[in-house]
């Protein structure tokens, strides 16, 4: 009997007997190692202490099971499955062609990854505006399909009952007021919003509306930074800045654009903290080349077979096929 069998299974794992690949068959959950990027939970009470401490809120985009995990692996606050993933994920010009079947299904996979961060999934365009029934029932799908924690929508206070109607269902609701991708076809692209006095105290007063509704936060995107801080400053819920400044309770990215890999514009107010899309080209290149120099696969990438199965199976082809040389070859090679 081996020594692994002697030894209690936490000891083994403590002195590493066992690879990290045969930890995830351990067969009590007891036994399970503590994963070393696990950290609590964020909820909607954390979000709150956060604000009245005026400590900043980080939220990041995600739309699959790896960017959700590493967004959780980085210690983010707060994760947004963005309808963003409609352009940056699949190819889309704008996020309106996104459906809440695709959403779902890109929340379900965030959320596999993105365990601590609080979790919200982006309501699409078309289905949540014609009325709050159909809204409260899709938040429902989100959370009970998507397994997400708290919706999105884009409005002010023409959402102001959806976001009440929502919230009352007890389903957090995060708003999204200024630049609202979903109508950039009514605001003629994506364009800055309260750029004047007119439509910057319009801007407070929608803010103002879906916080009075019952929003837990509301999201600030492409507005000037002093208006967007005097905004905040005005509201008692959590203002999260994108292209908003630096007066916002808290900033959200798109995860794409932070990492660098989305092709098609670079707005203004993103900051690229790496560059994975040239990492990936690199990989993906030098991949190429290696199987044209037949460089790749090398020995440590093959599987090995026993000679002599090998020499057997040779024999018996060289023996059915008489006239198979290369067998004939290889059986005379091994054997030898
Ligand atoms: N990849 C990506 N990043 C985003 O931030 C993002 C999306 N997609 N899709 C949904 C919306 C659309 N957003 C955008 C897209 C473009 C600009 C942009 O190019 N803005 C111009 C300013 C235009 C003006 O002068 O009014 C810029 O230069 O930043 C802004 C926000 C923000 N959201
Ligand atoms: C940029 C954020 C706020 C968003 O709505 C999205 O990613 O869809
Ligand atoms: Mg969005």
């Amino acid at each position: 009997m081996s020594i692994r069998y002697t030894i209690p299974l936490r000891t083994a794992l403590r002195a590493s007997l066992i690879t990290p690949s045969q930890r995830l068959y351990s067969a009590r959950p007891q036994d399970k190692p503590a994963d070393p990027f696990q950290r609590p939970k964020v909820t909607i009470r954390t979000i709150r202490r956060m604000a009245k401490q005026k400590e900043p809120i980080s939220m990041m985009t995600a739309q699959d099971y790896p960017s959700g995990l590493m967004v959780d692996r980085a210690g983010i606050d707060t994760c947004l499955v963005g309808d963003s993933l409609a352009m940056v994920t699949l190819g889309h010009d704008t996020t309106n062609p996104v459906t809440v079947d695709e959403m779902i299904h890109h929340c379900k996979a965030v959320a596999r990854g993105c365990k601590a961060p609080f979790l919200i999934g982006d309501l699409p365009f078309g289905s949540y505006e014609s009325n709050p029934e159909d809204a409260v029932k899709v938040a429902l799908r989100f959370v009970k399909e998507g397994n997400v924690e708290a919706v999105k929508l884009e409005g002010g206070k023409e959402m102001a009952e959806t976001v009440r109607r929502i919230t009352t269902v007890g389903i957090p609701v995060l708003a999204h007021v200024g630049l609202t991708p979903q109508r950039q076809a009514s605001l003629g692209g994506f364009r800055v919003q309260a750029k004047t006095a007119k439509q910057a105290r319009a801007l407070l007063e929608d803010a103002l509306a879906v916080q009075e509704a019952g929003a837990f936060a509301v999201v600030l995107e492409a507005v000037p930074e002093e208006i967007a801080s005097y905004v905040t400053q005005q509201l008692t819920i959590p203002t999260i800045g994108i292209g908003a400044g630096n007066g916002c309770s808290g900033q959200v990215l798109v995860q794409n654009d932070a990492l660098g890999m989305f092709d098609r514009f670079v707005p203004k107010f993103t900051k690229q903290y790496a560059n994975i899309g040239q990492i990936m080209v690199d990989g993906l290149k030098k991949y190429h080349e290696e199987v044209k120099s037949r460089a790749f696969p090398a020995k440590e990438n093959t599987y090995p077979i026993n000679e002599a199965e090998l020499a057997r199976f040779f024999e018996q082809q060289a023996a059915e096929k008489k006239n198979d040389e290369e067998s004939v070859k290889v059986a005379k090679a091994v054997t030898a």
